[in-house]
């Protein structure tokens, strides 16, 4: 008797296992493809993980209902990168797979129908009858528009069978784009600037073979021209059938840097981000499981794409925090680049300025190779750096007299002057000066945020919102005040100093509209005198070439922060705001006002030096025996009750406890209550990172078959970036 024929298929839940189903025949299937199989009442979208595997026995499987494609959405080597990332982060394989699909596809859509295709015209083929009008209208209104797309054409009236019959007839064929095909897509590309002798000599340390594995860590000080490095390498190094990823942090924050890929490259360049629309994405996704030869410029989850020709990766500001995805599969896009580039047998460039302390320590341990930039590009010069010590000295709005004057020499000048501080709103504080009540969030443990522009009290933790009150809504006083520093407050408080000067606003509320950050951005890039007020957006990769003042309200949030990561992540900050002063010509100044001028971490900061801030914030993790130098991990749990939360930690702590682990916790969250739910965690760290993730898997195992009330929820988090 012959075996069944069986596949294992992952499906897009939160569940750690897979399911057999019977391969009817004559359908033959192949890990990677989309299948549609019945569950319980439903049929699901699944991607078979396993084929021929042996099925339990006694038990009566259900057969596949039918194949998507005939062809694997998931090729092998992504198949391999995620069930790897499965393992590594603890995450169900279904769920992890899935996020390598395109939306449309998920939830079960033809991977055809859907993909915009750009038709033109051959000169071969057997002509439609004469009868066939609509035929020969299609056929005309391609030959006129070549490149023109199916939605296009359907839009326009004609049918999707239509159009297929035309292929068929081998009327058509498909084309890139616009009528331009894989010969001239990478023609209209204009050279950049010549590289300087730093930037050669960088250059020519790159890996030169993108046919194997290396990891390159790139430390190039801001505005060293470490964008122009990688348009060079991708121009040299890059063959013409071939397809690279270039990993940022935020596309839309920076579309100079994407202009200046498109000028180089042309339609070769292709982006993917979450503000995609499904078609956009489902189009960019077919390009690339396609094999077309794409330079992908991408956020995140770019790195999970069913690339199929990957040469090269480049993951930009990879110290960035948005590189590691806070909930859900909680993967970091900067780490599994390296694990990706290793599968693909290809080389990865991690960039940037300011380099995280695990990338720094790998290139130390000689993982990496150092390739360092420590000259700006053009005539620029790094920024002088100067502390103000703004204890018992008066302030306006927490700008001090000096950084006043700075900024109006700067404008004087006809130059621009940014002012950074890491909170939006007017003031992240209302209090009322007779009874000293202090206005919060009913939801969560923090204080209500005033955002004068629209007379609202928001909770930055959660959704709720209010109409701020002009008395004290617990002793009905008047004497009731916005107390300490937002944006707001600085941009109104500037604009009435400098009532000549635009003062332009750049957070989250300001650039919510849709293109507004364009807006922004042109503005400053006009290079008339203006002052930027602004958040963490503010700091990440800009180029501006009239900023040569740079301001930091406050520096001293991450200096007594209980987040081990804390004071990596402000120097990294400070020092990236710092980067954007005194780009072009003109020479950059800093002013960073705090109230412990005498702190080490911030003198080291002024001398500009972060090897040697690197290096020291490494030896204290090293005294502290935590990452890069344990592995750790985090369970997270939220409940309706504190109690239950500390319960189910105290269980996990039993499970996970014994040798070769040590464990912090379980202790409620730094915001203990956020939305009504009561958090808390227990830090896991270990020597060894095999022996963690075993600990891990099967604690994760356990987890899974225990009866847990619906209302306790729990999430273990591998590498956290937030501790607190
Ligand atoms: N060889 C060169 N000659 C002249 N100008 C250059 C050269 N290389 C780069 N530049 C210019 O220098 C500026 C900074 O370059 P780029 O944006 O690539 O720096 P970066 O290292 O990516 O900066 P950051 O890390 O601060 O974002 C840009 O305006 C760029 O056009
Ligand atoms: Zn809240």
């Amino acid at each position: 008797m012959t075996r069944p024929r069986t596949a294992r298929i992952a499906l897009n839940r939160p569940l750690r296992r897979l399911f057999d189903y019977l391969v009817p025949e004559p359908m033959t299937l192949t890990p990677g493809q989309r299948v549609k199989v019945p569950f319980g009442h439903q049929t699901l979208t699944g991607l078979v993980a396993e084929i021929g595997v042996e099925p339990p026995s006694g038990i009566n499987l259900k057969p596949v209902q039918s194949a998507l494609e005939d062809w694997p959405a998931l090729p092998e080597s992504t198949c391999k990168l995620l069930s790897w990332a499965s393992d590594y982060y603890q995450h169900p394989l279904g769920e992890c797979l899935f996020t390598a699909l395109p939306p449309a596809l998920r939830r079960g859509r033809s991977a055809e129908a859907k993909a915009d295709q750009h038709w033109q015209t051959k000169d071969s083929g057997e002509l439609p009858p004469a009868n066939a009008h609509r035929q020969l209208a299609l056929l005309t209104a391609i030959k006129n528009a070549p490149g023109i797309t199916s939605s296009e054409l359907t839009k326009a009236g004609f049918s999707r069978p239509q159009i297929r019959a035309l292929k068929n007839k081998g009327l058509i064929t498909e084309c890139q784009d616009r009528g331009r095909t894989d010969a001239d897509s990478n023609q209209n590309s204009t050279p950049g600037p010549q590289l300087s002798e730093a930037q050669r000599t960088a250059a020519e340390s790159l890996p030169a073979d993108t046919g194997r594995f290396s990891a390159t860590l790139l430390y190039g000080i801001t505005g060293s021209g470490k964008t122009e490095l990688y348009l060079h390498y991708l121009k040299t190094h890059l063959h013409r059938q071939d397809q690279a990823l270039v990993l940022v942090p935020e596309i839309n924050l920076t579309p100079q840097t994407l202009a200046r890929f498109q000028r180089y490259f042309g339609q070769r360049i292709a982006i993917w981000h979450s503000a995609l629309t499904d078609s956009q994405r489902l189009d960019t996704w077919l390009k690339i499981r396609n094999g077309e030869p794409v330079i992908l410029i991408g956020t995140r989850s770019a790195v999970l794409l069913p690339f199929t020709r990957l040469r090269t990766v480049i993951v930009d500001e990879e110290h960035d925090s948005s590189y590691k995805q806070g909930e859900g599969f909680r993967y970091s896009g900067r780490d599994i680049a390296v694990y990706r580039a290793h599968l693909n047998h290809c080389p990865v460039i991690l960039g940037s300025a300011t380099p995280s302390l695990e990338s720094w320590h790998n290139a130390q341990q000689g993982k990496y190779r150092l390739i360092r930039l420590e000259q700006r590009a053009g005539n620029a010069r790094p920024p002088s750096m100067e502390l103000l010590d703004i204890r018992s000295r008066p302030l306006e709005s927490g700008l001090s007299r000096p950084a006043l004057s700075a900024i109006a020499e700067a404008l004087d000048k006809g130059e621009q002057a940014l002012v950074f501080i890491n909170r939006r709103g007017f003031a992240p504080v209302m209090m009322c000066f007779d009874c000293g009540h202090m206005e919060e969030c009913p939801r969560c443990d923090t204080r209500l945020t005033y955002h004068r522009r629209d007379r609202a009290m928001r909770c930055h933790h959660c959704d709720f919102q209010m109409a701020a009150s002009h008395a004290c809504p617990a002793c009905k006083s008047d004497n009731f005040k916005p107390v300490g520093q937002g944006t707001e407050r600085t941009e109104e408080t500037l604009a009435g100093l400098f009532p000549d000067t635009p003062v332009i606003r750049v957070d989250r509320d300001s650039t919510q509209r849709k293109g507004s950050i364009q807006g922004i951005l042109s503005q400053v890039n006009s290079g008339a005198p203006c002052i930027l007020v602004g958040t963490q957006m503010l700091a990440k990769g800009h180029d501006f070439p009239n900023v040569t003042l740079a301001t930091v309200v406050n520096a001293d949030g991450g200096l007594f922060s209980v987040d081990f990561r804390a004071p990596e992540q402000m120097v990294q900050t400070l020092l990236q705001v710092s980067g954007r002063a005194g780009r072009g010509d003109k020479p950059g100044k800093v002013l960073i006002q705090t109230c412990h001028s005498d702190h080490p971490l911030l003198q080291a900061l002024c001398r500009g030096d972060y090897p040697t801030l690197a290096n020291q914030l490494l030896a204290e993790r090293r005294a502290g025996e935590l990452p890069p130098f344990r592995a750790m991990a985090i369970f997270r749990v939220d409940a309706n009750t504190m109690q239950e939360s500390l319960q189910l930690l105290d269980s996990i702590r039993s499970l996970i406890q014994g040798p070769g682990v040590e464990i912090w916790g379980p202790i409620p969250a730094v915001i203990a209550r956020k939305a009504d739910r009561h958090r808390a965690q227990l830090v896991v760290c270990s020597d060894s990172r095999k022996h963690l993730n075993r600990l891990l898997t099967q604690t994760c195992q356990q987890l899974d078959i225990r009866k847990l009330p619906a209302s306790v929820k729990w999430a273990v988090d591998v590498d956290p970036q937030e501790t607190g």
